[in-house]
């Protein structure tokens, strides 16, 4: 567990959707460069064919294997066998996660989204490693995320969960954000937009890391 708790603080997501005017590969590269701990390959709604998927998806692993970062794959557990991913997130309308874990095995991540307590633990019951908890703010990311739940939200899933438990989160996250949901009780920030999108991705994920390590000049 503490693998995974380690490796969430700076928790990059993308997928070519995310980026719109870059290489992807590009993104990331920067972005690794620029100091994010873990990284989920997420395409949705991009108008890839699935070998383009693969194809994409392939080049990302082996950045990410080239610096030690962790690789994740969203929603498709085929893709993540097929790219050998490190781990698989799934959400409450994907696979049931108590399935995912019997098809990734006992040794790969396995991360779930949860809005609620009783969603967060459930996740815990089904061999869940962390949860995923937003949307935290409004986010454009997410064509379906729901209203925005605040940090709050990670405070009363910590009282249910307790504070062992691995938690993200993530939805709107900007780097001045950043302190408000690790003080709510988080491990890390997931975040999207604001380093895909940020036109200097290596100086967004730089700015993260201050935050998260208190040494920004407030
Ligand atoms: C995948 C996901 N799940 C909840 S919000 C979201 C999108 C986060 O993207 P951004 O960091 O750009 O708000
Ligand atoms: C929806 C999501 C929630 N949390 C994380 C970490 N990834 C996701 N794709
Ligand atoms: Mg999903």
């Amino acid at each position: 567990m503490s693998f995974v708790k380690n490796s969430l603080s700076l928790y990059f997501i993308m997928g070519s959707q995310d980026c719109p005017h870059q290489d992807p590969v590009r993104v990331l590269e920067q972005a690794i460069n620029g100091g994010i701990t873990c990284f989920q390959y997420r395409e949705k709604n991009s108008g890839l064919h699935m070998h383009q998927t693969v194809l994409l998806g392939k080049k990302l692993r082996r950045l990410c294997r080239e610096h030690g970062i962790p690789f994740l794959v969203n929603d498709r557990v085929d893709l993540a066998l097929i790219l050998e991913a490190d781990g698989v997130h799934i959400g409450q309308e994907d696979l049931p996660a108590s399935e995912v874990r019997k098809i990734i095995g006992p040794d790969r991540i396995l991360g779930v989204s949860a809005e609620t307590p009783a969603e967060a633990e459930q996740a815990m019951l089904d061999g869940a490693d962390y949860i995923g908890v937003g949307p935290m703010y409004s986010t454009l990311s997410k064509k379906d995320a729901g209203e925005p739940i605040g940090p709050d939200a990670i405070q009363q899933i910590r009282r249910q969960i307790g504070s062992d438990f691995p938690i993200v989160g993530i939805g709107g996250i900007t780097p001045e954000r950043t302190p408000q949901v690790m003080e709510a009780g988080a491990d890390g920030v997931a975040v999207i937009s604001a380093i895909s999108k940020s036109g200097e991705p290596s100086e967004a994920a730089r700015r993260f890391r201050q935050y998260l390590s208190g040494s920004t000049k407030l």
